[in-house]
């Protein structure tokens, strides 16, 4: 007897979806599972002004597979040069759901980031004015700080005087990696979430060093110790609202990750799913795992929950996937979690 689970169809409010050839290969992916998805504006160059995020989105909306009932909801990039009223009148249109900030060279395609928090002060406001959402990619930057610390410092140097110098601010931390990330969320009031990636709760730092070094178990922000793993977890699983999932799928080429310079990023838009049930099962709470996929993500973006579900199902032997799917542009691994999984989404 195989067991079942079946959930409001979820959302995925951090994914990379690049463009072009890629952008072909890995939307289905995400479409047969996601009703909707906040779309990463790293592209080259970056997706920084309304016509660019509207062009972007014509471009997805023509990939998508036939009968796809998906909806991408789009970023900005935030640079020091954002016009406030080119973002503002997107937002209001409902062209752009959220804005990204990236520290400048804080990871995959940030050079356009910010450098100066002070320049972009005038954006942040109007944004809060607006009520337009900000998604933060939360590390620093500083070449002497550890890159096991980049979150925890971000927090302390430039998110909490960000949020204090901009009341009102409704701020996303992004894949957040660390208990130090957690415990922030939860001291804070309001205006505050944070999206966990499905490869963090099931790695840590060790996945990627022990044994020989693991290419596709590269991202920013890196996995840390396992405390902070089981941190992650234990928020995830919590029921606390504040926190839902964002898988930061982010496909990259085999050939641009096993190199000597590996590309950051795990490409989990394929099994998240199936992986989400076998962790939520291990911590016993498979009925919060529709809170964490599909409630929580559009409570805090002021969305309706989808009306359709998805069904998980559990065989009693394990489930194989596709190691990689293949691209235009190469083959990309699946995100390997390295135990057997049992758990699928029924057709
Ligand atoms: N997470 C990653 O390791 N990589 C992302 C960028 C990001 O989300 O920081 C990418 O665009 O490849
Ligand atoms: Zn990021
Ligand atoms: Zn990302």
């Amino acid at each position: 007897m195989s067991e079942t689970l079946t959930l409001t169809r979820p959302d995925d409010w951090h994914l990379h979806l690049r463009d072009g050839a890629m952008l072909r290969a890995v939307l289905p992916e995400t479409t047969r599972h996601f009703a909707r998805a906040i779309v990463m504006p790293n592209l080259v160059p970056p997706v920084v002004t309304a016509a660019d995020a509207r062009a972007y989105r014509d471009r997805i909306l023509a990939a998508l597979p036939e009968g796809a009932g998906f909806t991408p909801l789009m970023t900005l990039y935030l640079t020091e040069e954002t016009d406030p009223a080119d973002l503002v009148s997107a937002h209001a249109e409902g062209l752009i759901t959220a804005v990204k900030l990236y520290p400048a060279g804080a990871t995959t395609n940030s050079t356009s980031g910010v450098r100066d928090f002070d320049k972009v002060r005038g954006v942040l406001e109007a944004m809060a004015e607006a009520g337009c959402p900000l998604c933060v990619h939360g590390e620093v930057t500083d070449p002497a700080v550890d890159i096991f610390d980049r979150e925890a410092v971000f927090i302390d140097r430039v998110l909490d005087p960000l949020r204090r110098a901009t009341p009102g601010l409704r701020v996303i931390m992004e894949h957040i990696t660390t208990r130090d990330g957690v415990d922030y969320v939860r001291s804070q009031e309001c205006d505050l979430g944070a999206t966990i990636t499905t490869h963090h709760l099931i790695i840590n730092r060790n996945h990627i060093l022990v044994g020989g070094i693991k290419p596709h178990y590269y991202c920013l922000p890196v996995a840390k110790r396992e405390v902070h793993r089981l941190a992650l977890r234990e928020a995830a699983t919590s029921g606390d609202a504040r926190f839902f999932l964002g898988t930061d799928s982010a496909p990259h080429t085999d050939d641009a990750k096993e190199s000597a310079c590996g590309c950051a990023g795990c490409f989990t838009a394929s099994n998240t799913m199936a992986l989400l049930a076998h962790v939520f099962e291990e911590e016993g709470a498979l009925d919060r795992l529709e809170g964490f996929a599909s409630r929580h993500g559009p409570g805090f973006y002021g969305l309706p929950v989808n009306s359709d579900t998805i069904t998980l199902v559990k065989s009693a032997t394990p489930t194989p996937f596709p190691a990689r799917i293949e691209t235009g542009d190469g083959p990309v691994t699946v995100f390997d979690p390295g135990f057997p999984v049992h758990w699928s989404v029924a057709d």
